[in-house]
């Protein structure tokens, strides 16, 4: 296996155990009344201050407060880096929240875009901020933390970026430097190991922090937001990069290392309860220099998906210290658009299809199709498909997000439909799966009842649209049945992905909820529920603060 798939053992270790966890500075301890929630109806001790020029509410709380943001002023929270590292309290719930809905949602995402005076880019450069809602008996007990990546206290205590995050790479002070940072580059050393994509919980129920390098894999305790220490895949398979979106079961995590030297795919698989990754199979990509960009992947019940988009790592843009217009990627369309299947039991790809060019982050879910004798003809996989347009990273840039507001510029956004055939084929197909219109031409940050992962199914839940907008700002049900959408939109707010809870015991498809935590325009944020069968609104609890846009989530539930 080639060096950027190779070695792990790189980059700087976080000095941690489970026992002792670090910690950027001394924090108080968790009062027992905190823990414990607070009495119904009662806001917590802490004083809310408006800061009147940007409309956000801050929290005098012992927590260290972070720097504002100064050429933020007035700007959508959404965007706007968190003021605090942490806070904790009991929300005040309008509506009802059902009796049954009794865990932890956890949401992570890229809460802060600054470090000291240095403006971060890009969306997805921001420092992890882990935001927590904790239901009981139909009370919501909220909180944030930044999670204590190498990266992010690394950050903090010399007050400039120390390590290569999405976009944005520190400064080398003359060539000598710069050779340094080439080696450091691929021993892995300078990546970072900021983990804000998403957050999964493991079969064995430890939670992890997750992002695109592996380095990035960090456990952390659902109830106190606490970084618990770096997640070590103790296998020795190597890889500095992974999917940011593991396929998680309660019995296993699957994921992709892309191989940038011998261009293909590594599909890994580990055991719950275990930290060692065991090789399924290697896919070799059919075009390109490089592997494409694997955000995510789908499966089936039993095979893994392995896409190869003509959005391709770039080794010569991963070099760069300026970011390119499509980052550590670039487009080659010449290079052909795959979809490998490979079979989950012995390693072997059934088959690679060439289809029609894609740009996606995020897939929704696969499912096979048999023939009367039960045989597989065919693999149907879905996914938030942005019409083979690589603009979206760039609408994704935080002066876009941030001055775009109320402009028609959010570029269309479908359920794309692959039909991968399984009779010898070399070509499937891509097309919508309903029209577009239904969810306003966005879509991006899926998910789905996890009961129907690999398997028919009928329902998405995703950001969709209410045009004209510049960044998704609608939540939406799609029913791939009917090809209907129904969507919810608060004016002005912008929700992060809907992640569906359901009900304990159901087998009907949607009957549970959404939850989704939204940013207001008036810099105060919210936590929503929607009936996921109706999609009405059910409850929400206001947070005594702005909330940042986020981005994936997970659930913990009550052991
Ligand atoms: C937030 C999100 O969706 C994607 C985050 C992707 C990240 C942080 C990618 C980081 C990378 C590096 C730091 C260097 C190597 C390439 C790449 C995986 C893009
Ligand atoms: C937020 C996003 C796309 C929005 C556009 O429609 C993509 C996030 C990707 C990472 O998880
Ligand atoms: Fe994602």
């Amino acid at each position: 296996m080639g060096s950027l798939i190779l070695s792990m053992q790189m980059g700087t270790a976080m000095h941690s155990t489970r026992n002792e966890p670090t910690r950027l500075t001394p924090v108080p301890r968790l009062s027992c009344r905190s823990l414990l929630g607070f009495p119904r109806r009662q806001r917590p001790a802490e004083t809310v201050r408006v800061d009147v020029a940007t409309k956000q509410r801050n929290i005098a709380s012992p927590w260290p407060a972070v720097d504002a943001e100064p050429q933020q002023l007035g700007k959508h929270a959404a965007w706007t880096s968190i003021r605090q590292e942490r806070w904790e309290g009991e929300l005040q719930v309008q509506g009802e929240i059902p009796l049954w809905l009794s865990g932890t949602y956890l949401r992570n995402g890229p809460g802060m875009w600054h470090i000291a005076d240095h403006h971060f880019r890009h969306l997805f450069d921001g420092y992890a901020t882990l935001v927590r809602l904790h239901f009981d008996n139909g009370r919501v007990f909220a909180g944030h933390r930044q999670i204590e990546s190498e990266a992010y206290k690394a950050a903090r205590q010399s007050n400039r970026l120390c390590f290569r995050e999405f976009s944005e790479v520190p400064k080398t002070d003359g060539f000598l430097s710069y050779v340094g940072e080439l080696a450091s580059l691929f021993s892995g050393a300078s990546l970072t190991d900021n983990s804000n994509t998403g957050v999964v919980r493991l079969g064995d129920g430890r939670v992890v922090c997750l992002t695109e390098t592996v380095k990035g894999s960090i456990e952390v305790n659902p109830h106190t937001l606490e970084t618990v220490g770096k997640f070590e895949f103790s296998d020795g398979l190597g890889g500095l990069i992974h999917s940011a979106h593991p396929v998680v079961t309660e019995s296993e995590f699957l994921t992709l290392l892309p191989d940038l030297v011998r261009p293909g795919y590594v599909v890994v698989r580990m055991e719950a309860g275990s930290n060692e990754r065991r090789v399924v199979g290697r896919v070799e990509c059919r075009g390109g220099p490089a592997p494409g960009w694997v955000h995510s992947f789908p499966v089936t019940e039993h095979y893994v998906l392995v896409p190869e988009m003509p959005l391709r790592y770039c080794i010569q843009n991963l070099l760069r210290a300026e970011p390119t217009p499509l980052y550590k990627f670039e487009w080659r369309p010449e290079s052909g658009s795959y979809v490998h299947v490979m079979c989950k039991a012995s390693g072997t790809v059934v088959g690679t299809v060439e289809v029609p060019p894609y740009v996606t982050f995020h897939f929704i879910n696969a499912y096979e199709v048999e023939d009367e004798e039960g045989r597989v003809t065919a693999i149907i996989a879905d996914c938030c498909e942005h019409n083979a347009d690589t603009t979206i990273l760039e609408k994704l840039q935080l002066k876009n997000l941030r001055s775009l507001a109320g402009q028609d510029v959010l570029p269309d956004a479908r359920v794309g439909r692959f039909r991968i055939p399984l009779d010898g084929n070399p070509i499937g197909e891509l097309d919508d799966a309903l029209d577009p219109e239904q969810h306003g031409r966005g879509l991006d940050m899926c998910s789905i009842n996890p009961s129907f992962l690999g398997r028919p199914y009928r329902y998405v839940y995703a950001c969709g649209a209410r045009r004209p907008c510049h960044f998704p700002n609608a939540l939406t049900k799609i029913d791939l049945l009917e090809k209907k959408a129904k969507n919810w939109h608060d004016e002005g707010s912008i929700p992060s992905e809907p992640f569906f809870v359901a009900k304990p015991g159901t087998t009907e498809e949607d009957d549970g909820v959404v939850i989704s935590m939204v940013s207001g325009k008036d810099g105060h944020g919210y936590a929503l529920i929607l009936d996921g069968s109706t999609f009405d609104e059910i409850a929400r609890a206001e947070f005594p603060y702005a909330l940042p846009y986020g981005l994936h989530g997970c659930w913990v539930p009550n052991m």
